[in-house]
């Protein structure tokens, strides 16, 4: 069977996510809508009679306040504001689905290991192994003020920081617990056996952790990791423990250059690198004529909102676009080094399709990017969607719907069901945990050559780091 598309909504639990300015719009539902249990039943419902593989929910854990210097950019268009726990919407939608999972963005910076290690657990009970975590460690200054610090921590140090946060998760999903600790033995009063819990005595550099874990083995122990950072040290971050990777780049080559990159730093870890799923972003304006389609683009980017799409490039990237808007226009946009994010700095500067100049840069932002977005009729989308697929290698995409809900609903019964034609889509879901969907190992737990399954030989003992 010809190698099908992998499908994520890309979601947040907030008032705007990625479509700035287009709260204006009649059809936006979303930010009255995210507040309400009855919109996200609805959603999980809509998703999976679309046969979509995850609803992705990114987070943040500030306001953007770096463009201007200032919070009301993003507060006035409810840029990624208000923004909810995500964590407590996914047992809601996976209430009223089967087979839909849940990607979820929780950051090592400003958690703790033992907590996050007992809400993946939760989650993978509660939806039967349908959860992943999309790992970042967050680029956000007010974020850091949040959480008591004068400042971020250095970049690649937030990265130092993952690396041991993975390491005390994997000691607490993969080794704690034995399989048959659960022995509900009436007879001799015994439900659990203390022989076979384990404590986990991690003492790191920025973690301590005893242990037992709380939780009992959930059916994939460890969710699904994900990651998305694209900067040397994200790469290396994702070489090491993504399963599922988001690369940045609106053209092939981009999108080949990061995805060859992080599989050859995998093998450096002994992991097979062709068990690494790499993913997209996907925009997509579809009408039942391209007329239509066109016709929807230039009313989306008459609501579209340049303050916001300037904030959110700014607090992502650390550059404050202000300061740019009075320079040169003509002067080249330069990509440089900040403690922020990488990915969204390389979108205008190394990923860009060309060169771009200070006021390129600013005017793609300032309008919907009529480049990176696939506009058409149906069978002129799925076309586009192929080419993609094809061209780049890509094992799936990250879907950014522009108006939420009609965006999803458009391109579930426009578009899917060419692309199912094609043999491009799934027609039924695989029965199974997410692991079990995504890959073909016959098991819902971690592959023997990725690190986190290490932990496992740990289970027969206490071990001490
Ligand atoms: C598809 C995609 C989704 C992302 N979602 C988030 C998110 O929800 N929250 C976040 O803090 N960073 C998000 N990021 C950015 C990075 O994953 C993250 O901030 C990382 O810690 C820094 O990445 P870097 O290695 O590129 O600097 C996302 C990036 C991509 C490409």
């Amino acid at each position: 069977m010809a190698k099908q598309i992998i499908l994520n909504a890309f979601e947040m639990a907030s008032a705007m996510h990625n479509s700035h300015g287009l709260w204006k719009h009649p059809e936006s539902k979303r930010q009255r809508g995210y507040k309400d249990i009855e919109y996200w039943i609805k959603m999980a419902k809509l998703l999976e009679r679309g046969k979509f593989d995850a609803v992705f929910f990114a987070d943040v854990l500030g306001v953007y306040d770096t463009y201007r210097q200032s919070k009301a950019p993003s507060i006035r268009d409810g840029l990624q504001f208000p923004v909810n726990d995500a964590s407590l919407v996914i047992p809601v939608m996976a209430s009223v689905t089967k087979h839909l999972s849940f990607a979820l963005t929780v950051s090592t910076t400003y958690e703790h290991p033992f907590n996050i290690a007992r809400r993946f657990s939760t989650l993978d009970h509660l939806t039967k192994g349908r959860i992943a975590w999309n790992v970042v460690t967050s680029y956000l200054p007010n974020a850091a003020r949040n959480f008591g610090l004068p400042e971020m921590i250095k970049h690649d140090q937030r990265y130092d920081i993952a690396d041991e946060f993975l390491e005390v998760t994997y000691k607490l999903w993969e080794g704690s617990w034995e399989d048959d600790a659960f022995i509900e033995d009436k007879q001799n009063g015994i439900l659990i056996d203390p022989d076979k819990v384990h404590e986990i005595h991690h003492a790191g550099k920025f973690f301590a952790v005893e242990g037992p874990h709380l939780c009992e083995p959930s059916p994939q122990r460890t969710p699904v990791i994900y990651q998305a950072g694209t900067s040397e040290r994200g790469r290396e971050f994702a070489a090491k423990h993504a399963e599922c990777v988001f690369v940045g780049g609106p053209t092939p080559e981009r999108i080949k250059y990061y995805t060859n990159d992080i599989k050859r730093r995998a093998e450096k870890y002994g992991r097979n690198p062709d068990n690494i799923k790499v993913f997209a972003f996907l925009t997509v304006i579809v009408g039942k004529t391209t007329e239509e389609a066109e016709q929807k683009f230039a009313e989306l980017n008459h609501l579209w909102s340049p303050d916001a799409s300037k904030a959110q490039f700014s607090g992502a990237s650390g550059y404050d676009l202000a300061e740019y808007e009075t320079k040169d226009l003509n002067a080249p946009f330069e990509f440089k080094n900040t403690e922020h994010g990488h990915y969204k700095a390389a979108s205008l500067t190394k990923d860009a399709s060309k060169k771009l100049s200070i006021g390129e840069a600013l005017n793609k932002l300032e309008q919907l990017d009529r480049e990176s977005i696939i506009v058409g009729n149906p069978e002129e989308v799925a076309d586009a969607i192929q080419h993609r697929f094809e061209e780049s290698g890509v094992d799936g995409f990250n879907l950014n719907h522009l108006i939420t809900p009609s965006s999803l609903e458009d391109f579930i019964e426009l578009v899917i069901p060419i692309l199912q034609k094609r043999g491009l889509y799934k027609t039924e879901y695989k029965p199974g945990t997410l692991r079990e969907k995504l890959f073909n190992y016959g098991s819902s737990l971690l592959p023997e050559d990725h690190p986190g399954s290490a932990y496992r030989s740990n289970r027969s003992k206490s071990f001490i780091v």
